[in-house]
């Protein structure tokens, strides 16, 4: 399925390289997901899953598992690839981002100075509090659809946008 805005995309994707790549974990368990209420870095007041920049050398796996550890103090199990995100930006480099869903984790979600844990109904997303263009993927993503989303924002509104569903990492 494709969702695309009418406007012509301003960025030619085939060209396009990030200044930063990055990644994200939704750990979902039952009816629940684990988000986080962002505290520092990009993003900072926003809902969004723990996740961060990539270290030289580092798999997005190995980012993803080690950025939720230190910002929730949990370890992510049954990991999947679920999608990648491309971001063109206005005002911060442009990212690229490596998306994981887990069904389990150990330890227990704790507040750090990077992030507080903030159980959620993936019925009842806070979309209101988190980046716009997780509108048109996250819910889809935590039901098991994998994706690629392609996004062009003017600092935090979506100029153009195109997801496709059922994409095979
Ligand atoms: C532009 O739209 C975005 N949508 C979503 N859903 N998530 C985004 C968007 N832009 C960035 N992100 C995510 C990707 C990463 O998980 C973080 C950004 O990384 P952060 O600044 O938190 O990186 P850290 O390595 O943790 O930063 P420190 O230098 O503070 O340690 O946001």
């Amino acid at each position: 399925m494709v969702a695309m805005s009418e406007a012509t995309c301003p960025v030619n994707w085939e060209t396009w390289e990030p200044g930063m790549r990055a990644t994200l974990m939704f750990i979902r368990v039952g009816d629940e997901v684990l988000l986080i209420e962002k505290q520092r870095g990009i993003g900072a007041g926003k809902v969004n899953g723990p996740g961060g920049k990539i270290d030289p050398g580092e798999t997005p796996l190995e980012c993803a598992i080690r950025e939720t550890q230190e910002e929730l103090c949990v370890t992510a199990t049954g990991v999947r690839k679920m999608g990648e995100l491309f971001f063109a930006m206005s005002d911060m480099p442009d990212i690229h981002c490596h998306v994981y869903m887990a069904d389990g984790y150990e330890g227990t979600p704790t507040a750090t100075p990077e992030a507080i844990p903030l159980w959620t109904k993936v019925s009842d997303l806070p979309f209101e509090r988190m980046w716009d263009d997780d509108r048109y993927w996250l819910g889809e993503m935590l039901d098991g659809e994998t994706f690629c989303g392609k996004f062009v924002f003017d600092e935090e509104t979506i100029l153009w946008r195109e997801v496709n569903f059922g994409v095979t990492w």
